[in-house]
């Protein structure tokens, strides 16, 4: 362990809070190595403890490294912690992304978008070499629907918004415009400018999500789906008792797994 790292404060987390953090930290432990030098960095809640595990790893090595964001929030997040900003024009292959999650499946297909960034996300899992999902333990699911009942995240040109809501619905969907909520008198506006749909789908839909991809994808007005197949390649969840379960893409899953966050990372 490099004896350089200051000894490590952290402030106590219960529950699902502390389950994000375990994860996300031993998610970095395990995939952000010194040799890295392009990160990708993902959205959402569980990803700020991505961060503040990589500033652990100390300025030395994070000086010769390039932080790519998946949006606004996760740009915040890297300029916030001195880490370099990058983007994916300067940087399109990536050594490894790490971003949350809104579900997750056994071969680790997942739902995204939660948080509207599903298409600057998907271009950094793809531009990665490896990308990582990290999430608490409510995202883990035996089939994609179960748990994330909202509905697939779907971004949309602005002007194409009514005409996929209708193929949606002759494809079995229940389509809904997100709204920007309180703060914002109508719709939800991404950082690419689009709209977004969410829309759930019966349950035979989820027998085959790279299938029901293809179908949204294809038509017209859809900028991006929030629906993950066969990109990551390992999962890392946070649970309730405070072990980690981890998942591979390859099927390997071990369970219970404990990992002590008041450890400094091991950084060579
Ligand atoms: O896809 C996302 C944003 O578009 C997020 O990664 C997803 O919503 C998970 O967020 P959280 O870590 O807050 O549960």
């Amino acid at each position: 362990m490099s004896s350089s790292l200051a000894p490590l404060v952290l402030k106590p987390l219960e529950g699902v809070e502390a389950a994000k953090r375990a994860a996300a930290y031993a998610s970095v432990d395990n995939h952000v190595l010194p040799e890295h030098k392009v990160v990708g960095i993902g959205s959402g809640s569980t990803v700020p403890y991505v961060v503040e595990r990589i500033v652990q790893q100390g300025p030395k090595v994070n000086a010769a490294r390039w932080f790519v964001p998946t949006g606004f929030q996760s740009k915040e997040l890297i300029v916030q912690a001195g880490l370099n900003l990058g983007d994916v024009d300067s940087f399109p292959v990536i050594d490894v992304t790490i971003d949350g999650a809104d579900e997750v499946d056994p071969s680790l297909n997942c739902i995204k978008g939660g948080g509207a960034c599903q298409l600057r996300e998907k271009v950094l899992a793809e531009a990665a070499k490896t990308f990582i999902v990290v999430a608490d333990y409510r995202k883990e699911s035996p089939q994609l629907g179960q748990k994330w009942t909202q509905g697939v995240p779907i971004e949309v040109a602005q002007f194409a918004y009514a005409s996929v809501m209708r193929k949606l619905e002759a494809l079995g969907g229940k389509p809904v415009l997100r709204m920007g909520g309180g703060a914002k008198a109508g719709p939800c506006v991404t950082d690419n400018s689009g709209f977004v749909i969410d829309c759930p789908f019966p349950a035979s839909s989820f027998s085959s999500p790279s299938d029901l991809l293809a179908k949204i994808k294809l038509m017209t007005g859809v900028v991006e789906v929030g629906l993950f197949c066969d990109v990551a390649k390992a999962a890392y969840f946070g649970n309730a008792d405070g072990t980690i379960t981890s998942r591979t893409a390859a099927g390997e899953v071990k369970e219970g797994i404990s990992f002590d966050v008041q450890r400094n990372p091991v950084v060579a």
